[in-house]
């Protein structure tokens, strides 16, 4: 007889939170967040040394609500840092957290959300799951292209969210993804500005890795040669110099923190540097806008904002300004990012939908199991 009603632990690691929730089924029983103080975060020299960290910081949730991991019929994790792979629920397995750990695709703390979840499912003998990842790749060639051969452009972004938000959008348009041309800008830890052409992102800034607006905690797009000259300095070692790009760049570097709402009392009370900075971070924010608008060869029905900051009344204010005349501006603050988990486990855990398979590698534990 097939299973009624899944249970399920869903992790979101960001890199200035981290989310837990249980669904049981479409319900919500409970969701968390968890912020992390930039210096707590500071402290780690790398994602991977955040393991222990983060895995307390969800099970302190989870038992603190009465719960054990074997109660659970799945655990679903943002993330990680896989190969381009096309979009679709994944049973996380060996081969992809080799690839996670390998750097190769980049390094965020939802890689380090899938080992946990990969780890705490093998233990208790159920399968850990990942929707939509963010290395999920519908590039068009031409974006792909950097200037020289030996730099591709890879697509790294808040995949599961700007999907989610575009659907929602779609549902408020009354219309489908699949015949909308919008774009959607993510405004969180990292930033994305993806441009959606008929249900797929042709082109999105890297929000990882030195591609787009700066963010509270990534440097984004740098003068190269001004950044060669920095790494061959002698001051920095080659891991420094990532971190600077990712975890301590962006808004910390110029004023020691990711928090917005810091940041607005600050400005409030007249701090003249965190006003600048945030100009320009919204300057940088609406030049990508600009660019995706272009990619869609200036056909946008509507420019979505969404993720944590787009709660911030004054930064929405500064982006709107500048971009309002391309289209329609449409506000979904925070994320929709642990619904689109659960869902996207619900669909496989159903057999509504296949389990995609991940490129040259065979799925080490049984979705079977828990059904
Ligand atoms: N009400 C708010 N006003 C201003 N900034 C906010 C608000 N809520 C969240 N933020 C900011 O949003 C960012 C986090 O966004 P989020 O999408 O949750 O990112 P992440 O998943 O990377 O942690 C932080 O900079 C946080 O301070
Ligand atoms: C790979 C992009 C995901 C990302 O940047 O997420 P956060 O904004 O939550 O750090």
């Amino acid at each position: 007889m097939k299973k009624e009603t899944f249970r399920l632990l869903i992790i979101n690691q960001g890199s200035t939170s981290t989310k837990v929730a249980v669904y049981e089924n479409e319900a919500v029983v409970f969701s968390t967040t968890i912020k992390h103080l930039p210096d707590e975060i500071k402290s780690f020299h790398d994602i991977w040394d955040q393991y222990e960290y983060r895995k307390k910081a969800i099970l302190g949730e989870v038992y603190s609500h009465g719960y054990e991991i074997s109660e659970f019929d799945a655990i679903v994790s943002r993330g990680g840092l896989f190969k381009p792979i096309v979009g679709g629920t994944y049973v996380i397995n060996e081969a992809m957290l080799a690839d996670a750990r390998s750097g190769v695709y980049g390094n965020h703390v939802c890689s380090v959300g899938c080992q946990i979840a990969y780890d705490l499912g093998k233990e208790a003998g159920i399968p850990a799951l990942t929707v939509d990842p963010p290395t999920c790749d519908e590039m068009i060639d031409e974006a792909k292209y950097s200037g020289i051969p030996q730099i591709t452009r890879q697509s790294s972004y808040h995949a599961l969210n700007q999907k989610a938000i575009a659907r929602k959008l779609a549902k408020d348009l009354q219309k489908t993804y699949s015949e909308l041309k919008v774009i959607v800008v993510h405004l969180g830890g990292g930033i994305s500005v993806g441009a959606h052409y008929l249900g797929k992102v042709i082109d999105v800034n890297n929000a990882l890795e030195g591609d787009g607006p700066f963010s509270p905690e990534r440097a984004g797009s740098l003068p190269v040669t001004d950044l060669i000259k920095l790494c061959f300095s002698g001051q920095y070692s080659p891991k420094e110099m990532l971190r600077l790009m990712n975890g301590r760049g962006g808004l910390v570097a110029y004023l020691g923190t990711t928090d917005g709402l810091e940041l607005d009392r600050r400005i409030t009370q007249g701090d003249r540097k965190a006003q600048q900075v945030i100009n320009a971070m919204a300057f940088q924010v609406v030049k990508e806008i600009g660019a995706a608008a272009t990619v869609l060869k200036g056909e946008v029905e509507a420019i979505a904002l969404t993720g944590g900051l787009a709660n911030w009344k004054r930064l929405v204010e500064l982006i709107s300004e500048r971009v309002r005349y391309i289209a329609p501006i449409m506000i979904y603050p925070g994320e929709d990012e642990m619904g689109s988990l659960a869902m996207g486990a619900l669909r496989v855990l159903r057999e509504e939908e296949v389990v995609q398979a991940y490129p040259d590698s065979k799925n080490d534990t049984q979705l079977e199991e828990c059904k």
